[in-house]
């Protein structure tokens, strides 16, 4: 029995579609409805909460996991990636009312010293850092785009891919700072234990994303 972790939500639909592809038996899972825990053939899949993917590895309840990236860094979990599906793609950036967009032109140094809200306060972190610009974070668990019109923050760090919701609240992007997409991972110790019944499924998802 080899063990799947998969994000619920948004991703899960691109998820199946992979799996399906890869010839992975699917029909259950299609039909899961709030059932959690699927088994089909010889495999189990572990439907979680996206922000807990990388956990389920991790810590050996699942063998392989598709997470975005942004979910994976967030999370700060040594894992195994074995591959970029090159699905699910959108960026993280720095965005903020459009005067302020205008102001900074894509130059991140304005934004010392102001607040910014975002669910990703590790990678937020992490990325001003590396910018050498020191900021305030406001942790909110969704919804960013509405802190800098309620004033609770300058601006936000968030996933973005139509920009749709950016421009419905008023926001533009100041800096784009990484590629999301879904990711293929594994526990470091399921790579090292199990690779033998392992590398047959990894094989096929490429296979499988190589050929879409
Ligand atoms: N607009 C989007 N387009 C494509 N992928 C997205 C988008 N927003 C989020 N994602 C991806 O979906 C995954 C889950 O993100 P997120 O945690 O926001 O999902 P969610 O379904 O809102 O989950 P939850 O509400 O349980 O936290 C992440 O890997 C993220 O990259
Ligand atoms: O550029 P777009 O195509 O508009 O997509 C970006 C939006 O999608 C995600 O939100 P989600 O729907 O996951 O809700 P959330 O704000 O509760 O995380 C993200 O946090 C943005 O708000």
């Amino acid at each position: 029995m080899l063990t799947f972790a998969l994000p619920t939500g948004r991703s899960l639909d691109s998820c199946v579609d992979i799996l399906a592809r890869a010839g992975l038996p699917t029909a259950k899972l299609k039909e899961a409805g709030r059932n959690l825990v699927i088994e089909e053939a010889s495999f189990r899949y572990l439907l979680s909460k996206p922000s807990d993917v990388p956990a389920m590895v991790h810590y050996g309840a699942a063998d392989l996991a598709l997470a975005g990236n942004d979910v994976i860094e967030e999370a700060g979990i040594a894992l195994t990636e074995l591959l970029d599906t090159g699905r699910g793609r959108c960026v993280m950036a720095v965005a903020g009312p459009g005067e302020m967009a205008e102001k900074f032109g894509g130059h991140v140094s304005g934004l010392m010293g102001l607040k910014v809200a975002t669910k990703y306060t590790r990678l937020a972190e992490k990325t001003f850092a590396e910018w050498g610009v020191q900021i305030k974070l406001l942790k909110l668990n969704g919804s960013v785009e509405l802190a800098p019109a309620l004033g609770l923050a300058d601006c936000i760090f968030d996933v973005v891919q139509t920009g749709s919701t950016l421009k419905a609240n008023g926001l533009r992007v100041i800096k784009e700072t990484m590629p999301v997409s879904l990711r293929l991972v594994a526990g470091i110790s399921s790579v090292q234990l199990r690779w033998n019944s392992l590398f047959g499924v990894v094989d096929a998802i490429e296979e499988a994303v190589r050929a879409a």
